[in-house]
């Protein structure tokens, strides 16, 4: 066994983290790194975290949209489709980008709705971006998702390694992606590395085209309306995460030493509920009198083919993810941060209806 390999975890992860903080603090160049996709749900706040640590100009964003001013002023955007392989080519070479965090896709609801899209996003992009990292020897960070698993997967405690046979376009172009790139990693040595998030939840950006999203919808309903219709049934268990563990544990994969990996994709679990459990903490921690109505539509056949709970120890023992929120963190955080906006804008509603209320009527 390689010496690295027999050395013990934790000893890894900081002989891992001493060695970047070496070549950060010796005047080595941090990697330069490109994130795709980068004005989704999870871009925004990952572009910012890799900013943090390698520097603002070392991380260039890109996507297919049309930042806003504040996204635009952190470090350089630039407009990129993963479809078009010449123009990815171009933005990689032109800063010479070490690292994809590859974060472009169509998720499993939206993928659904538009399976031709879906297929030719998330297997087409994915496909010029590896193809990209071999030949400019770039490590590839792409993630995979809980979607991946199918029907036939066994639900509790689901493992790395089980039955995998997804109904859905979206669980079927990140299978191809998971294989597609430990084909990559095998044949010709692209590093490339991925994890299954499970429904990540943010209140910084709008969810994606998600079969998960009810769980961010429900605090802006229970905020504005105090109260919500979910579409999916009131017992559909699903593993979930905050971003603030995702983004953590992209972050400790993507900087992980080669030889800490012995895999190349990993289950990742925070926490898992089900709407009526979340609808009983929101209650608690915000409105006694929150109504709830279910009326499962499409997305619900999707969620009850993926898994309830996942099996994550290869991810804790090879390089430390460790994610820190339950359920009623989540719940605390989200009803914290997104409470101010909506009082906000609720106070700005008035003052534009006293004023209209005050302004003299126009004869015509
Ligand atoms: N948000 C979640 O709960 C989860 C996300 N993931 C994965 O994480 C990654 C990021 O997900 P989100 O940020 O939630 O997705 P999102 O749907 O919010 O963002 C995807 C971004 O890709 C961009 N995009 C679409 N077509 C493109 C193209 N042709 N070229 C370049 N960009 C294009 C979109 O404009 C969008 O900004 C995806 O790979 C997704 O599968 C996995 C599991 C859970
Ligand atoms: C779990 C995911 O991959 C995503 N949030 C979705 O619901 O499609």
């Amino acid at each position: 066994m390689p010496a690295a390999l027999s050395m013990a975890m934790p000893a890894r992860r900081a002989f891992a983290r001493a060695a970047l903080a070496r070549r950060l603090s010796t005047g080595a160049q941090p990697p330069r790194v490109l994130v795709t996709g980068s004005l989704g749900q999870l871009g925004s706040t990952m572009v910012d975290a890799l900013r943090a640590r390698f520097g603002q100009a070392n991380v260039v964003a890109s996507d297919i949209r049309k930042p806003a001013p504040s996204q635009r002023a952190s470090g350089p955007f630039v407009y990129a489709d993963v479809l078009n392989r010449r123009a990815l080519e171009q933005v990689i070479v032109d800063y010479g980008i070490d690292w994809v965090v590859h974060f472009s896709a169509i998720l499993s609801a939206a993928g659904e709705r538009n399976p031709a899209l879906g297929l030719d996003v998330n297997i087409n992009g994915f496909q010029n971006v590896l193809e990209l990292a071999r030949v400019h020897g770039l490590r590839v960070l792409s993630p995979s998702t809980i979607g991946a698993f199918g029907p036939t997967t066994p639900k509790d405690l689901t493992p790395d390694l089980t039955i995998m046979r997804p109904n859905t376009i979206y669980g079927i172009s990140k299978v191809h992606m998971e294989l597609l790139g430990e084909y990559y990693c095998e044949k010709y040595g692209v590093d490339f590395r991925s994890l299954r998030y499970p429904g990540i939840i943010s209140a910084d950006s709008p969810p994606g085209g998600g079969t998960t999203d009810y769980a961010i919808d429900i605090f802006h309903a229970a905020l504005k309306h105090n109260r919500y219709t979910c579409f999916l049934q009131h017992d559909t268990r699903l593993p979930m995460a905050y971003i603030t563990d995702c983004v953590a544990g992209t972050m400790q994969l993507l900087e992980a030493p080669q030889d800490a990996l012995t895999q190349r994709v990993y289950n990742v679990h925070a926490c898992d509920f089900s709407p009526e459990e979340l609808v009983a903490e929101v209650r608690r921690q915000h409105s006694a009198d929150f109504a709830i109505e279910y009326c499962p539509d499409f997305r619900q056949a999707i969620a009850d083919t993926w898994p309830r709970t996942m099996a994550d120890a290869p991810a804790r023992r090879d390089w430390g993810w460790n994610p820190t929120l339950g359920t009623a963190d989540i719940v605390r955080i989200m009803l914290a941060k997104l409470h101010p906006v909506y009082e906000q804008a609720a106070a700005a509603a008035e003052s534009s209806a006293a004023a209209e209320a005050e302004a003299p009527a126009v004869v015509v």
